[in-house]
């Protein structure tokens, strides 16, 4: 796992225009009472293939967390499994099930812009493991890149604290 370099040489400006769109996606969902993440799948190339928020109360299923919808939804329009050529954005640091989402897909790079503290201090699930934690464990290479926009990340999450107790 590396955190600090960039090793899929894509600028850290475009980094941060791509996690804007899925900042922009998350918010959109906070508008329709959905939890406030949102993820977004680019090609190497700069081809945007998804952009996706958390769906867990709209559809009642607690695996619809905005990195999973992401990975669902780009590998739908591709028409593939495998998304070993693209980047996997996502406004909060990935738990670990979208994490091993994101592996079984083949993703080798992902941005995240809040950290899982914050996360949890906006009070939103904590597995006792964080992604960085996990990614560690994962035979894959994988360049876990953050924070990426993390004051904007930041703010969206502590300003959408979790008020609902079901998790
Ligand atoms: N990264 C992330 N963490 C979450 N915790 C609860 N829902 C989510 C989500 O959609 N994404």
């Amino acid at each position: 796992m590396h955190t600090s370099t960039n090793l899929a040489s894509v600028r850290s400006s475009t980094l941060s225009h791509w996690m804007k769109v899925a900042l922009q996606k998350g918010k959109q969902g906070v508008q329709r009472g959905e939890r406030p993440f949102g993820a977004a799948i680019y090609r190497l190339t700069g081809e945007e293939v998804a952009v996706t928020c958390n769906t867990v109360f709209s559809t009642n299923n607690p695996a619809a967390h905005a990195e999973v919808n992401a990975i669902t939804q780009a590998c739908q329009s591709l028409g593939k499994t495998k998304l070993s050529d693209c980047w996997l954005l996502a406004t909060a640091e990935p738990c670990p099930m979208c994490l091993s989402t994101a592996a079984l897909a083949g993703i080798r790079f992902i941005a995240f812009g809040a950290t899982q503290a914050v996360v949890k201090e906006a009070g939103y699930g904590d597995l006792g493991l964080t992604g960085r934690e996990f990614a560690k464990q994962l035979t894959t290479d994988l360049i876990l890149q953050g924070p990426v926009l993390g004051n904007e990340c930041v703010s969206f999450l502590l300003n959408n604290r979790k008020r609902d107790q079901l998790g």
